[in-house]
């Protein structure tokens, strides 16, 4: 496997198979061992470990992935690729390459599947095609699966996002998402020349553990990302317009959500990208119960 690791390697495999990369699904594809390591060492891997890997790639990643873990899923859109994979992984038997789309399969069914019965828990590790990045991590996170621990390689300006504090550029609708599920750390900058092709920008190889339960109590989950997404929708605005703009509840007038953001302990006046986890959690609160009837000063 280490030879494939190269981009003259890669392009004797993808011309003994007759294939040229396809930039529209985000195939930069990695060639340096050093980057593999580490990224594969982010993932502590043990033989107990099961991984569902997306994108696989000509499977560089998979191959250094499923010397350490005990069972591999590695779902690839591109079907051109089965034919690579199944030679570059010829010597890894427990590793099951299956063609669907990361937006659309189950991956607790394909885990079950690889290996047999139910698996409580297991690690998603992926170079993940760019097109795609945020929509992925979210189907990730809110899908209900049983992921516990993911280690992505994301754009880097999208690794600042997933880590960003309130109050900082960087701040955004991402960020809550990922840090309302789980605790995200940026490893390492990875820089574009370590891909073939190489793409226009650099990288950063992010950990994200999944909490045992959310960072805050949210009782109407969809409420709270149709408000997050609402508040960031228009960042130059203050919440009370940005969320009147957007449209977030039929008929309220910007009146109505001062009067309610304020109930919720929040300055309407003030920006969506200040708002903290906790303060996003009051104002679904306040909406829940004004959507029931309640009043405002109820949850004061
Ligand atoms: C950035 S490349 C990573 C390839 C390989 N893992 C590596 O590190 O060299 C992204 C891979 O994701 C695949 N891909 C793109 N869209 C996908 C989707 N919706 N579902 C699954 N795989 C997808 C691409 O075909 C490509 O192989």
């Amino acid at each position: 496997m280490g030879e494939l690791i190269s981009p003259a390697r890669l392009r004797a495999v993808l011309g003994k198979h007759h294939l040229s990369l396809r930039k529209k699904l985000g195939q930069n594809f990695l060639v340096d061992g050093n980057i593999v390591r580490k990224i594969v060492a982010a993932g502590n891997l043990t033989p107990e470990d099961v991984v569902v890997e997306i994108g696989p790639g000509a499977g560089m990643l998979t191959a250094a992935v499923a010397a350490a873990a005990g069972r591999v899923v590695a779902v690839e859109l591109d079907r051109a690729l089965l034919p690579v994979l199944a030679e570059t992984l010829a010597g890894y038997d427990n590793v099951l390459v299956v063609q669907g789309d990361a937006l659309e399969v189950d991956f607790d069914r394909l885990v079950e599947e690889a290996v047999g019965a139910p698996v409580r828990e297991y690690k998603v590790m992926a170079n993940l095609p760019y097109y795609i990045t945020t929509p992925l991590i979210m189907r990730l996170l809110r899908g209900g699966f049983h992921i516990t621990e993911m280690v992505l390689m994301v754009q880097l300006e999208v690794a600042a996002r997933m880590a960003a504090r309130p109050g900082t550029g960087d701040y955004g609708a991402l960020s809550v998402a990922v840090q309302y599920y789980g605790r995200p750390e940026v490893l390492f900058r990875v820089p574009r020349t370590v891909f073939f092709p190489a793409p226009g920008v650099d990288s950063a190889v992010v950990r994200l553990i999944r909490r045992g339960k959310p960072a805050v109590t949210v009782e109407d989950e969809d409420l709270f990302f149709t408000l997050v997404r609402g508040a960031f929708g228009q960042r130059r605005k203050t919440l009370a317009n940005a969320l009147a703009g957007a449209k977030v509840m039929p008929g309220w007038t910007r009146a109505a959500w001062e009067e309610l953001i304020r109930a919720a302990g929040i300055d309407p006046r003030c920006r969506g990208e200040t708002l903290g986890m906790q303060e996003f959690a009051s104002l679904a609160r306040a909406v829940s119960i004004r959507k029931n009837g309640g009043q405002p000063d109820l949850f004061t």
